[in-house]
């Protein structure tokens, strides 16, 4: 096996495609070297350890399978030009086709992107569903351009990786600051090209091609994961349960609505602008449409708006970080004041402060797990499109939980098995998954 592991590791080497570069250079291209995917290897490596697999193997599943860099160009509503780099890595086809978000935020870049996709891998393995790991993404502040401007560079990254990507290929689906919008841009551009493909993309608005349920589906996914971590280490139910939630997105917004509907008590809330406290609980729907009106949350009568970065140290049982990454350091790991941490974001704790938060006897539940229901209903969206179905509401609900519960279960018994941290356990399950279809599918 060693020697099929060798061979299998120079065919994978770092294959990085440089696709449509023009020459045109712009001001976004800034890079910050963010040390994601050196923290994402670290808990990798962790797992490896556990496993005692050989070095070679190491090697095959930590490198991407390919990278891709890109320069996009559009005509601004100004008619001047700007470039913006954008990323698709693919870590990992050896389960399925690869899967994985794309994200449009300044800060992306090659190192973020490459960690995420990674991480997409192991995801997709704890969740047992039939995919690989990859992700996209643009290096761009999406609220600087207009909608016009948007669809423009969407469709220009779809016609700049349409070779690779595809129903069977590649599946992109929503990140931060991407939608079902998006989405239904990227499945026009695709389909314009390759012909009517509503399963190149997952993430897509209801009325084309979209899923039932698809919208919510991380965030009822984390309660799903909150509710079984409760019940194991015999701590109850959500109900009466205090709840801070950073991040008040796509996913911490209907975390939040749903931890609030099985009677969690949601004391405080932020978004990149501001948080929110009532330490008796926010009304989440009420929030929402005062968002959704245009407001701030910072001005949300009902609570009172304190400094974003005081929300992770407030005292509370269950803290979701449900933003950005790397934000629980060996800085601040100290300062948090809560009995659980639910990783709804992808990355959000550092090696460092998963130290600190293990000798403090905080539990985490690691993000290949909590946040696995978006790429979960992503999956039940892509069989649809396969098979031109619409499946009910609650069927899709039911599903995920079951889905859930089942990856809970396998990471729960590994985690009691081995003695080791639940983000071990889930890297170690789903390294072994990976591991295992390699070998079936074989190296030559
Ligand atoms: N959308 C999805 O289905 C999935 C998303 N995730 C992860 O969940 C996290 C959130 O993603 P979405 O909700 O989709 O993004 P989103 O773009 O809908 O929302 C992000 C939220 O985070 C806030 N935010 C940004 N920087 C912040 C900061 N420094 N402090 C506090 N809040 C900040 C934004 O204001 C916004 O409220 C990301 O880490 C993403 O990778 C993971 C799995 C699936
Ligand atoms: O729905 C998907 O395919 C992937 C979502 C995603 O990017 C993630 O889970 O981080």
């Amino acid at each position: 096996m060693l020697r099929a592991s060798a061979r299998a590791c120079s065919r994978r080497l770092h294959d990085a495609l440089t696709i449509n570069a023009p020459l045109i250079l712009s001001s976004t291209q800034a890079r910050h070297a963010s040390g994601h995917s050196e923290n994402t290897n670290t808990f990798i490596k962790e797992a490896l350890r556990e496993l005692e697999y050989p070095e070679k193997l190491q090697r095959l599943l930590l490198t991407p399978q390919r990278e891709v860099l890109v320069e996009l160009v559009i005509t601004k509503d100004n008619g001047e030009i700007e470039t913006f780099n954008a990323y698709r890595v693919q870590h990992d086809d050896s389960r399925g086709p690869f899967k994985g978000g794309l994200r449009y935020h300044p800060h992306v870049d090659l190192d973020d992107v490459r960690s995420l996709a990674s991480l997409m891998t192991w995801k997709t393995a704890v969740m047992d569903i039939p995919f690989g790991g990859a992700k996209g993404g643009i290096t761009v502040d999406p609220k600087a351009l207009s909608e016009r401007e948007l669809e423009k560079l969407t469709r220009k990254l779809v016609q700049s990786i349409k070779d690779v990507i595809g129903p069977l290929m590649d599946i992109p689906a929503p990140d931060m600051n991407t939608d079902g919008r998006i989405m239904a841009w990227a499945f026009d551009e695709y389909s314009k090209h390759q012909g009517f493909s509503p399963g190149v993309v997952t993430g897509k608005p209801v009325h084309l091609h979209g899923s039932l349920g698809r919208e919510a589906a991380t965030g009822r996914g984390t309660v799903f994961a909150t509710r079984e971590l409760l019940k194991h280490t015999g701590n109850g139910t959500i109900a009466g349960k205090t709840i801070v939630v950073q991040g008040f997105g796509n996913v911490g917004a209907w975390a939040a609505e749903i931890f609030a509907e099985q009677g969690g008590k949601v004391i405080a809330v932020s978004d990149a602008e501001g948080a929110v406290h009532n330490e008796s609980g926010l009304d989440i729907p009420a929030l929402r449409r005062h968002l959704a009106s245009g407001s701030k949350l910072s001005s949300f009568s009902e609570g009172t708006a304190i400094d974003k970065a005081s929300i992770l140290s407030l005292e509370c049982d269950v803290l979701v970080p449900a933003a950005i990454g790397g934000v629980i350091t060996e800085d601040n790991a100290d300062s948090l004041q809560c009995r659980f941490v639910i990783e709804a974001a992808n990355g959000p704790t550092t090696p460092g402060g998963d130290q600190k938060l293990r000798s403090r006897g905080i539990e985490v539940l690691p993000d290949i797990y909590t946040n696995g229901g978006g790429v979960t209903v992503s999956f039940f969206e892509w069989v649809q499109n396969l098979q031109n179905f619409r499946w009910e509401e609650e069927d899709v609900n039911r599903k995920l939980d079951r889905t859930m519960t089942e990856a809970f279960a396998a990471v729960w018994a590994t985690s009691k098995e081995k003695r080791i941290p639940l983000r071990t356990a889930a890297f170690v399950k789903a390294l072994e998954r990976v591991t295992r279809a390699h070998i079936h599918r074989g190296f030559d």
